[in-house]
């Protein structure tokens, strides 16, 4: 099935309408993270949060039109972005508590991902039954992140799709492990004040830590609100020093209303993002950590239908986070000549199959080397415009989990991009666990154009490949 531009408005109309009311282009720029910021109005809205310290939402007053060029360091109010009373529900208390607990999901990672690496140890590297990798840090955010959302939301019955369950980490002879996990919980949450939020008034036990993880019991379906969660996305990234992400999003009615992605190995400096993690580490090692040439680390978020996609800097050194933490709006590329674009895929053959994705670029004239990286990463690089591709094309009966995909399709679609299966269809998040019903392949690009000729190149070398 091919797709046109015809086609793609009839599918995806509000993608379109949100890209004929979107500010210039030019937004997402080389230079540093905290540049373009405008001093703006604020007004402060109170709301009665318990968990948060800081019981403020910042929101900026309508203070020039869309259509202006201009950047600010602030959240919109949506109602601000032309919606009436009858718009999108107003999600900004359950946003401002999922990009906090995504910061401090991401400082517990790095922690566990140092500790991984200069200890080079093994011991808290485990085999799942698919033989792929799972961590202490994999279980310690799930727990955390449940924990947050649990305490922080008191007034919905909460309901969490996440990765990991509690089988191994109950196990007997897994002890250790568990007594690690409880560990790094407790000293995560030890700090979450600084990030805004409240920590627990004595050290949480076993049984609550497990009781955290296995609360993330849900499985989704078409009605209701739930969040998904992937602790660390992109395992094998991590637990090689490489990228991975902290994936959180809430799905309303089968649709996504709010996605957070912490992306804390993310270079400042797109050309860093292709080159091998072991480089990465000596340079930042020879690198004062205050120098704009090494700034890594970022949280992305969006909310559906605003038209915006943000990305802030995560927490440094014992800082405290004050909302929205220099936030600033970030916009997919302007490219859609192929031939300049930049295709990202997952660096595991076995994941996606490189050799049909190479036939695909060359026949639509993407000629630059595929930018293969762990995780929704890749989802990132789209929406921060440092990417125009990214395609996956898993073995034949393998189901793509909605928790590896819910929150980047968000942030791409509101920074302006489009995202569907190869068929041209929305990625469907109504249907449990898995993406059910998902034709082929997914492939996520900055522009219509670009979407348009990979959609007409996958029908049309399809029947050839061994897919
Ligand atoms: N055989 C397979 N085919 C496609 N995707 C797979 C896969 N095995 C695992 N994955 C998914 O691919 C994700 C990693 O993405 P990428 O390859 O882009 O880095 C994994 O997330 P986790 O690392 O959270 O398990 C997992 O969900
Ligand atoms: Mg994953």
């Amino acid at each position: 099935m091919t797709l046109n531009c015809a086609n793609l408005a009839a599918r995806v109309p509000r993608i379109l309408e949100l890209r004929r009311r979107r500010c210039s282009p030019n937004l997402v720029g080389g230079a540093g993270f905290f540049s373009c910021l405008l001093p703006s109005t604020h007004k402060t809205h109170h709301h009665s949060n318990p968990l948060l310290l800081h019981c403020s939402i910042t929101k900026r007053k309508q203070s020039h039109s869309l259509s202006s060029s201009s950047s600010s360091s602030v959240m919109e109010d949506p109602k601000d972005l032309g919606f009436s009373s009858q718009d999108p529900e107003d999600y900004s208390n359950e946003l401002e508590v999922a990009v906090r607990a995504v910061q401090i999901a991401c400082f517990l990672c790095q922690k566990v991902q140092e500790s991984l690496i200069s200890k080079a140890t093994t011991t808290h590297v485990q085999a799942k039954d698919d033989n792929s990798p799972v961590t202490v840090a994999d279980w310690s955010v799930q727990a955390t992140v449940s924990w947050i959302l649990s305490e922080s939301l008191v007034s919905r019955n909460l309901s969490i799709v996440a990765e990991e369950d509690v089988q191994t980490l109950s196990k007997a002879d897994k002890a250790d492990l568990l007594e690690a996990v409880v560990q790094t919980v407790n000293e995560c949450l030890a700090e979450a004040p600084r990030f805004g939020i409240k920590a627990p008034g004595i050290t949480l036990g076993t049984s609550e830590v497990l009781e955290a993880i296995s609360r993330c019991n849900s499985t989704g379906g078409p009605s209701g609100r739930f969040w998904t969660l992937d602790p660390v996305d992109g395992t094998l990234g991590f637990v090689r020093g490489d990228q991975y992400a902290v994936a959180l999003s809430l799905i309303e009615d089968g649709e996504v209303v709010l996605g957070v992605l912490g992306c804390p190995n993310y270079p400042m400096r797109k050309e860093w993002l292709g080159y091998h993690h072991r480089y990465h580490r000596i340079i930042s090692k020879l690198t004062p950590s205050t120098s704009e040439s090494w700034d890594k680390g970022c949280v992305i978020y969006a909310q559906r239908g605003t038209g915006k996609a943000w990305m802030q800097p995560l927490l440094q050194g014992h800082k405290q986070f004050v909302w929205p933490n220099h936030a600033r709006p970030v916009q997919v590329s302007s490219i859609d000549n192929p031939a300049l674009a930049t295709f990202c895929e997952p660096v595991e053959k076995a994941n996606s199959d490189h050799s049909f994705t190479a036939g695909l670029a060359h026949s639509v004239g993407l000629r630059k080397q595929p930018l293969r990286v762990y995780s929704m990463v890749k989802y990132a690089a789209i929406a921060r415009g440092d990417a125009e591709v990214f395609m996956k094309f898993a073995r034949s009966g393998y189901k793509e989990k909605i928790w590896d995909h819910a929150a980047g399709v968000l942030i791409i679609q509101e920074a302006g991009g489009v995202v569907t299966d190869a068929g041209g269809q929305p990625l469907d998040f109504s249907k449990g666990m898995y993406l059910e019903g998902l034709d082929r392949g997914i492939i996520a690009c900055a522009g219509a154009n670009l979407h348009d000729k990979i959609i007409k190149a996958v029908d049309a070398s399809w029947n050839s490949s061994s897919l």
